[in-house]
Protein backbone atom coordinates (compact mmCIF):
# COMPACT_ATOMS: atom_id res chain seq x y z
CA UNK A 1 0.00 0.00 0.00
CA UNK A 2 1.22 3.18 -0.89
CA UNK A 3 0.62 6.40 1.57
CA UNK A 4 0.53 9.66 0.66
CA UNK A 5 -0.30 12.10 3.45
CA UNK A 6 -2.91 10.49 5.17
CA UNK A 7 -4.61 8.74 1.85
CA UNK A 8 -4.11 5.03 1.43
CA UNK A 9 -4.85 3.27 -1.39
CA UNK A 10 -6.73 -0.30 -0.51
CA UNK A 11 -5.25 -3.28 -1.40
CA UNK A 12 -8.08 -4.70 -3.32
CA UNK A 13 -7.79 -1.51 -5.85
CA UNK A 14 -3.86 -2.44 -5.55
CA UNK A 15 -4.54 -5.91 -6.83
CA UNK A 16 -7.22 -5.27 -9.46
CA UNK A 17 -4.59 -2.44 -10.94
CA UNK A 18 -6.19 0.68 -11.50
CA UNK A 19 -7.28 4.12 -11.33
CA UNK A 20 -10.68 4.87 -12.99
CA UNK A 21 -9.13 4.91 -16.58
CA UNK A 22 -7.73 1.29 -16.28
CA UNK A 23 -4.27 2.12 -16.20
CA UNK A 24 -1.74 0.83 -13.65
CA UNK A 25 0.83 3.00 -14.53
CA UNK A 26 -0.38 6.57 -16.31
CA UNK A 27 2.53 8.73 -17.85
CA UNK A 28 2.14 12.02 -18.68
CA UNK A 29 4.56 14.51 -20.39
CA UNK A 30 7.45 13.33 -18.23
CA UNK A 31 11.02 15.11 -19.10
CA UNK A 32 14.63 14.19 -17.27
CA UNK A 33 17.34 16.01 -16.80
CA UNK A 34 20.94 15.21 -15.74
CA UNK A 35 21.74 18.26 -14.91
CA UNK A 36 21.96 20.14 -18.33
CA UNK A 37 21.52 17.15 -20.47
CA UNK A 38 17.86 16.14 -21.07
CA UNK A 39 17.43 12.38 -20.98
CA UNK A 40 13.79 12.11 -21.37
CA UNK A 41 11.87 14.26 -24.03
CA UNK A 42 8.65 14.40 -23.08
CA UNK A 43 6.76 10.93 -22.66
CA UNK A 44 3.34 9.59 -22.46
CA UNK A 45 2.63 5.73 -21.66
CA UNK A 46 -0.47 4.37 -20.46
CA UNK A 47 0.64 0.50 -18.40
CA UNK A 48 -1.86 -1.42 -18.08
CA UNK A 49 -2.20 -4.05 -14.95
CA UNK A 50 -1.64 -7.79 -15.39
CA UNK A 51 1.01 -7.05 -19.03
CA UNK A 52 4.55 -7.39 -19.49
CA UNK A 53 5.79 -4.12 -21.47
CA UNK A 54 9.09 -4.35 -22.49
CA UNK A 55 11.72 -1.41 -23.64
CA UNK A 56 13.69 -1.65 -26.40
CA UNK A 57 16.19 0.73 -28.22
CA UNK A 58 19.82 1.49 -28.88
CA UNK A 59 22.29 1.76 -25.67
CA UNK A 60 21.47 5.33 -23.92
CA UNK A 61 18.13 6.12 -25.38
CA UNK A 62 16.96 6.79 -22.25
CA UNK A 63 14.95 3.12 -21.28
CA UNK A 64 16.99 2.28 -17.92
CA UNK A 65 16.03 5.73 -16.76
CA UNK A 66 12.19 6.06 -17.47
CA UNK A 67 12.05 2.41 -15.85
CA UNK A 68 14.06 3.98 -12.75
CA UNK A 69 11.19 6.63 -12.63
CA UNK A 70 8.41 4.36 -11.32
CA UNK A 71 10.00 3.40 -8.00
CA UNK A 72 11.55 6.55 -7.78
CA UNK A 73 15.50 5.12 -7.85
CA UNK A 74 16.94 8.29 -10.03
CA UNK A 75 16.04 9.94 -6.49
CA UNK A 76 19.40 9.40 -5.48
CA UNK A 77 21.45 10.39 -8.81
CA UNK A 78 23.17 13.76 -8.35
CA UNK A 79 21.74 16.28 -10.71
CA UNK A 80 18.39 14.25 -11.87
CA UNK A 81 15.46 16.40 -12.10
CA UNK A 82 11.75 15.36 -13.48
CA UNK A 83 8.61 17.43 -14.96
CA UNK A 84 5.33 15.62 -15.68
CA UNK A 85 3.38 13.25 -13.58
CA UNK A 86 3.61 9.38 -13.08
CA UNK A 87 0.59 7.95 -11.76
CA UNK A 88 0.08 4.74 -10.23
CA UNK A 89 -3.15 3.27 -9.58
CA UNK A 90 -4.46 6.73 -9.95
CA UNK A 91 -1.64 8.47 -7.53
CA UNK A 92 1.07 10.42 -8.49
CA UNK A 93 4.06 9.33 -6.82
CA UNK A 94 6.40 12.26 -7.57
CA UNK A 95 4.44 14.14 -5.06
CA UNK A 96 6.67 15.48 -2.05
CA UNK A 97 4.24 13.50 0.45
CA UNK A 98 4.74 10.80 -1.27
CA UNK A 99 6.06 7.69 1.44
CA UNK A 100 9.46 6.05 -0.95
CA UNK A 101 9.74 3.33 1.26
CA UNK A 102 6.11 2.08 1.08
CA UNK A 103 6.13 2.80 -3.16
CA UNK A 104 8.78 0.32 -3.28
CA UNK A 105 6.81 -2.15 -1.61
CA UNK A 106 4.90 -1.57 -4.54
CA UNK A 107 7.14 -1.28 -7.41
CA UNK A 108 9.76 -4.04 -6.66
CA UNK A 109 12.71 -4.20 -8.82
CA UNK A 110 14.99 -7.24 -10.40
CA UNK A 111 18.38 -5.75 -11.76
CA UNK A 112 20.63 -6.95 -14.84
CA UNK A 113 23.10 -8.68 -12.44
CA UNK A 114 21.89 -11.16 -9.41
CA UNK A 115 22.76 -9.19 -6.49
CA UNK A 116 21.80 -11.41 -3.56
CA UNK A 117 23.22 -10.50 0.08
CA UNK A 118 26.12 -12.90 1.70
CA UNK A 119 23.47 -14.32 3.75
CA UNK A 120 21.41 -17.50 3.93
CA UNK A 121 19.31 -18.11 0.81
CA UNK A 122 16.52 -17.77 3.69
CA UNK A 123 17.71 -14.68 5.22
CA UNK A 124 17.60 -13.36 1.57
CA UNK A 125 13.90 -13.81 1.17
CA UNK A 126 13.10 -13.18 4.64
CA UNK A 127 14.95 -9.77 4.63
CA UNK A 128 11.84 -7.34 3.20
CA UNK A 129 10.09 -8.97 5.42
CA UNK A 130 12.02 -8.37 8.57
CA UNK A 131 12.52 -4.68 7.45
CA UNK A 132 8.72 -4.30 7.99
CA UNK A 133 8.84 -5.63 11.28
CA UNK A 134 7.05 -9.23 10.82
CA UNK A 135 8.75 -11.80 12.85
CA UNK A 136 6.83 -14.54 13.94
CA UNK A 137 8.51 -17.63 12.30
CA UNK A 138 5.11 -19.44 11.48
CA UNK A 139 4.41 -16.42 9.12
CA UNK A 140 8.41 -15.81 7.58
CA UNK A 141 8.64 -19.42 6.96
CA UNK A 142 4.99 -19.37 4.51
CA UNK A 143 6.01 -16.07 3.05
CA UNK A 144 9.79 -17.26 2.08
CA UNK A 145 8.14 -20.61 0.78
CA UNK A 146 5.68 -18.86 -1.03
CA UNK A 147 7.98 -16.45 -2.62
CA UNK A 148 10.25 -19.15 -3.44
CA UNK A 149 7.41 -20.94 -5.40
CA UNK A 150 6.48 -18.06 -7.37
CA UNK A 151 9.65 -17.68 -8.51
CA UNK A 152 10.18 -21.29 -8.99
CA UNK A 153 13.12 -22.09 -6.86
CA UNK A 154 11.37 -24.09 -4.21
CA UNK A 155 12.13 -27.53 -5.04
CA UNK A 156 15.54 -26.52 -5.83
CA UNK A 157 16.69 -25.15 -2.72
CA UNK A 158 13.62 -26.29 0.37
CA UNK A 159 16.64 -28.43 1.65
CA UNK A 160 19.22 -25.54 1.74
CA UNK A 161 17.89 -22.95 2.98
CA UNK A 162 20.41 -22.12 5.55
CA UNK A 163 23.15 -22.05 2.68
CA UNK A 164 24.86 -19.08 1.50
CA UNK A 165 22.92 -17.40 -1.75
CA UNK A 166 26.32 -16.73 -3.22
CA UNK A 167 26.74 -20.50 -3.56
CA UNK A 168 24.05 -20.71 -6.36
CA UNK A 169 24.45 -20.74 -9.84
CA UNK A 170 24.02 -17.34 -11.44
CA UNK A 171 20.52 -18.31 -13.13
CA UNK A 172 19.14 -19.40 -9.41
CA UNK A 173 20.89 -16.10 -7.77
CA UNK A 174 18.51 -13.99 -9.89
CA UNK A 175 15.61 -16.17 -9.18
CA UNK A 176 16.62 -15.80 -5.97
CA UNK A 177 16.64 -12.36 -6.33
CA UNK A 178 13.11 -12.10 -8.01
CA UNK A 179 11.50 -14.45 -4.96
CA UNK A 180 13.11 -11.93 -2.59
CA UNK A 181 11.24 -8.53 -4.47
CA UNK A 182 8.16 -10.73 -4.54
CA UNK A 183 8.02 -11.55 -0.64
CA UNK A 184 7.30 -8.05 -0.04
CA UNK A 185 4.47 -8.69 -2.42
CA UNK A 186 4.61 -5.81 -4.75
CA UNK A 187 2.02 -5.52 -7.34
CA UNK A 188 4.51 -3.95 -10.07
CA UNK A 189 7.72 -5.86 -11.00
CA UNK A 190 10.58 -3.72 -12.76
CA UNK A 191 13.33 -5.86 -14.54
CA UNK A 192 16.45 -4.60 -15.77
CA UNK A 193 17.93 -6.36 -18.19
CA UNK A 194 17.41 -9.41 -15.84
CA UNK A 195 18.73 -12.35 -18.14
CA UNK A 196 21.82 -10.47 -19.65
CA UNK A 197 24.26 -11.98 -17.17
CA UNK A 198 22.43 -15.80 -17.23
CA UNK A 199 23.18 -18.50 -19.87
CA UNK A 200 20.46 -19.46 -22.38
CA UNK A 201 18.74 -22.54 -19.97
CA UNK A 202 18.33 -19.65 -16.99
CA UNK A 203 16.96 -17.53 -19.56
CA UNK A 204 14.03 -19.50 -20.86
CA UNK A 205 13.22 -20.24 -16.87
CA UNK A 206 12.88 -16.42 -16.25
CA UNK A 207 11.21 -15.85 -18.92
CA UNK A 208 8.69 -18.76 -18.34
CA UNK A 209 8.20 -16.96 -15.04
CA UNK A 210 7.79 -13.75 -16.56
CA UNK A 211 4.55 -15.22 -18.06
CA UNK A 212 3.93 -16.78 -14.28
CA UNK A 213 4.09 -13.72 -12.79
CA UNK A 214 2.24 -11.67 -14.92
CA UNK A 215 -1.35 -13.12 -13.97
CA UNK A 216 -1.11 -11.31 -10.47
CA UNK A 217 1.87 -8.96 -11.24
CA UNK A 218 2.59 -5.76 -13.82
CA UNK A 219 5.69 -6.24 -15.44
CA UNK A 220 7.70 -3.84 -17.16
CA UNK A 221 11.19 -5.08 -18.35
CA UNK A 222 13.87 -3.60 -20.38
CA UNK A 223 16.10 -5.76 -22.63
CA UNK A 224 18.38 -5.25 -25.50
CA UNK A 225 17.28 -8.96 -26.61
CA UNK A 226 14.72 -8.75 -29.34
CA UNK A 227 13.52 -12.16 -29.68
CA UNK A 228 12.80 -12.07 -25.30
CA UNK A 229 10.68 -8.69 -26.18
CA UNK A 230 8.70 -10.27 -28.63
CA UNK A 231 8.40 -14.02 -27.03
CA UNK A 232 7.57 -12.10 -23.47
CA UNK A 233 5.71 -9.05 -24.02
CA UNK A 234 2.28 -8.42 -24.44
CA UNK A 235 3.33 -4.15 -25.25
CA UNK A 236 6.63 -2.84 -26.81
CA UNK A 237 8.04 0.23 -26.04
CA UNK A 238 10.72 1.19 -28.65
CA UNK A 239 12.86 4.45 -27.28
CA UNK A 240 15.38 6.80 -29.54
CA UNK A 241 17.61 9.48 -27.90
CA UNK A 242 14.67 10.03 -25.39
CA UNK A 243 11.75 9.88 -27.14
CA UNK A 244 9.33 7.04 -27.43
CA UNK A 245 9.01 6.56 -30.86
CA UNK A 246 6.57 3.87 -30.44
CA UNK A 247 4.25 1.74 -28.39
CA UNK A 248 2.14 -0.33 -29.31
CA UNK A 249 1.35 -4.76 -29.03
CA UNK A 250 4.37 -6.10 -29.35
CA UNK A 251 2.77 -7.97 -32.20
CA UNK A 252 2.38 -4.71 -34.48
CA UNK A 253 5.85 -3.31 -32.80
CA UNK A 254 7.15 -6.69 -34.88
CA UNK A 255 5.49 -7.49 -37.65
CA UNK A 256 4.03 -4.29 -38.75
CA UNK A 257 5.49 -1.05 -37.45
CA UNK A 258 4.15 2.75 -37.99
CA UNK A 259 7.35 3.92 -37.71
CA UNK A 260 10.27 3.29 -40.51
CA UNK A 261 12.82 4.12 -37.24
CA UNK A 262 10.78 1.30 -34.95
CA UNK A 263 11.22 -0.86 -38.15
CA UNK A 264 14.93 -0.17 -39.29
CA UNK A 265 15.71 -0.91 -35.28
CA UNK A 266 13.80 -4.42 -35.28
CA UNK A 267 15.23 -5.49 -38.33
CA UNK A 268 19.34 -4.77 -37.12
CA UNK A 269 19.65 -1.91 -39.75
CA UNK A 270 20.65 0.53 -36.65
CA UNK A 271 21.35 0.15 -32.73
N1 LIG B 1 23.66 9.24 -13.56
C1 LIG B 1 23.72 9.83 -14.74
N2 LIG B 1 24.30 11.03 -14.88
C2 LIG B 1 24.38 11.64 -16.07
N3 LIG B 1 23.86 11.12 -17.22
C3 LIG B 1 23.27 9.94 -17.13
C4 LIG B 1 23.15 9.21 -15.90
N4 LIG B 1 22.51 8.05 -16.13
C5 LIG B 1 22.24 8.04 -17.45
N5 LIG B 1 22.68 9.15 -18.05
C6 LIG B 1 22.56 9.50 -19.48
O1 LIG B 1 21.19 9.47 -19.83
C7 LIG B 1 21.01 8.85 -21.10
C8 LIG B 1 20.09 7.66 -20.93
O2 LIG B 1 20.75 6.66 -20.18
P1 LIG B 1 20.04 5.30 -19.78
O3 LIG B 1 20.98 4.51 -18.95
O4 LIG B 1 18.71 5.57 -19.23
O5 LIG B 1 19.88 4.61 -21.23
P2 LIG B 1 19.56 3.10 -21.61
O6 LIG B 1 18.73 3.16 -22.83
O7 LIG B 1 19.03 2.37 -20.45
O8 LIG B 1 21.02 2.57 -21.98
P3 LIG B 1 21.60 1.06 -21.91
O9 LIG B 1 20.78 0.27 -22.86
O10 LIG B 1 23.01 1.23 -22.39
O11 LIG B 1 21.51 0.59 -20.50
C9 LIG B 1 22.39 8.47 -21.60
O12 LIG B 1 22.85 9.48 -22.47
C10 LIG B 1 23.23 8.43 -20.34
O13 LIG B 1 24.58 8.76 -20.61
Amino acid sequence: MIKIKEKKIDSKKVEDGASKDGAKIAIKDVKVWYDDFMAIKGIDMTIKPNTVTAFIGPSGCGKSTFLRLFNRMNDYVEGFKMEGKIKLNGTNIYKDKINVEELRKEVGMVFQKPNPFPKSIFENVAYGLKIQGIKDKKILNERVEKALRQADLWTEVKDDLKKSALALSGGQQQRLCIARTLAVEPSILLMDEPTSALDPISTAKIEDLIFELKEKYTIVIVTHNMQQASRISDYTAFFYIGELIEFDKTKTIFTNPEKQQTENYITGRFG
